[in-house]
């Protein structure tokens, strides 16, 4: 009768490892068992430091196993740890949630946020986003501010953006900017409360579902504040700087001097301050009056120590392109107005940061 390998095991199973206290088979230091014609070969793979206790323990299993019926000649060898570590296929912990990811084929990402709604956080997303897609950029621009989503609205896109395979969603495009909102997976004038998981959830596939092909920079619209799209962002997403608007209020400015803060603490890098509706540019006679007061942002710049970007004039054309579907940077872009914006896209890419 030929000599099975069960057999043999079992027979290992009756010998004591005298680290762990349970038999050698379940300590798991037996390998590479073979057994051909009666000659039996196994190791036992051990601590290089214990092989003066593992001596006897081999001795017993040689003897054990050659006293078998059907055994021949038995080979048992102690042999050191591999250095690396069999794997270990039962997981020991939860899965740890992923850090900041990179979203394919986007090689940057700036989010531009505002401590105080109304600030024109949008109208400068737009402006920036169409100045740098003008100026040669690759660009993308993801609306994520879900309590008031208003990119489709300033960049004149409508309709709901198409997924052909179910998993992805192709985005929408116009002014040479790559585009997706929020807005344009719910219902217009439906007012969605979106709770914190679910936010999530619509943050991370508009980020990682969309087809946004490749882009130099994608512009993160955010919604004002410092609430869970701007943290969730930063966990899910590498972002590699932040841009705050503000107007030249002092509450603006308090607003803005939290978000600056918050996004330290995230550790996203403030890539400057824009100042918008810095002065006000009377579209009749071209009267300059400040309406919010001037010079604000800059000194807050100054004192934080970011830069000052840009300073955005308020003036009725801004509002009137914004809301007609065409950014000023484009609809105008030889105007004043639109020179801010394309002198802050130039810097930005002259810098490396779009
Ligand atoms: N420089 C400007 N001159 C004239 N109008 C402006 C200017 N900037 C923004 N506006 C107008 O102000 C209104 C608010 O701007 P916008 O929607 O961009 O603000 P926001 O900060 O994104 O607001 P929220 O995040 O609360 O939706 C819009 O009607 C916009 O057209």
């Amino acid at each position: 009768m030929s000599l099975s390998r069960e057999t043999v095991l079992e027979t290992l199973k009756t010998i004591k490892d005298p680290l762990s206290g349970s038999d050698i088979v379940a300590a798991g230091i037996v390998r590479a068992l073979n057994i051909e014609e009666g000659t039996v070969r196994f190791v036992l793979e051990i601590d290089p430091a214990k092989s003066d206790v593992y001596a006897p323990v081999r001795d017993e299993a040689d003897a054990k196993v050659a006293a078998l019926p059907g055994a021949g000649k038995v080979s048992a060898m102690l042999t050191a740890h591999s250095e690396k570590a069999p794997p270990d296929l039962k997981p020991k912990q939860a899965a740890q949630p992923q850090g900041p990811q990179k979203i394919p084929g986007v090689d940057r990402i700036i989010a531009v946020a505002s401590g105080k709604g109304g600030v024109g956080k949008s109208t400068v997303s737009a402006n920036i986003a169409c100045a740098l897609a003008a100026q040669g950029r690759r660009v993308g621009l993801l609306d994520a501010d879900v309590y008031g989503p208003s990119q489709p609205r300033m960049l004149g896109v409508s309709g709901r953006p198409a997924s052909p395979d179910g998993k992805t969603i192709l985005p929408m495009r116009n002014h040479g900017v790559t585009m997706m909102s929020i807005g344009l997976m719910t219902n217009e004038d439906q007012a969605v409360v979106w709770r914190g998981p679910m936010l999530m959830g619509a943050l991370q596939q508009m980020m990682m579902q969309v087809q946004w092909g490749a882009l130099d920079v994608l512009i993160v619209d955010l919604p004002p504040g410092t609430g869970d799209v701007q943290m969730t962002l930063a966990q899910k997403a590498h972002v590699d700087g932040a841009i705050v608007v503000s107007t030249p209020q002092d509450v603006a400015l308090i607003d803005a001097r939290k978000g600056i803060d918050m996004f330290q603490k995230l550790n996203v890098p403030i890539i400057g301050m824009v100042e918008n509706m810095s002065t006000h540019i009377c579209s009749n006679c071209g009267h300059e009056e400040h309406v919010f007061g001037h010079g604000g942002v800059a000194a807050e710049a100054d004192k934080l120590n970011v830069p000052l970007l840009a300073e955005i004039p308020l003036h009725l054309d801004v509002r009137v392109a914004a809301d007609g579907g065409a950014p000023i940077a484009v609809s105008k872009p030889d105007s004043a107005q639109a020179k801010a914006f394309h002198d802050l896209a130039a810097d930005l890419i002259a810098k490396g940061q779009a």
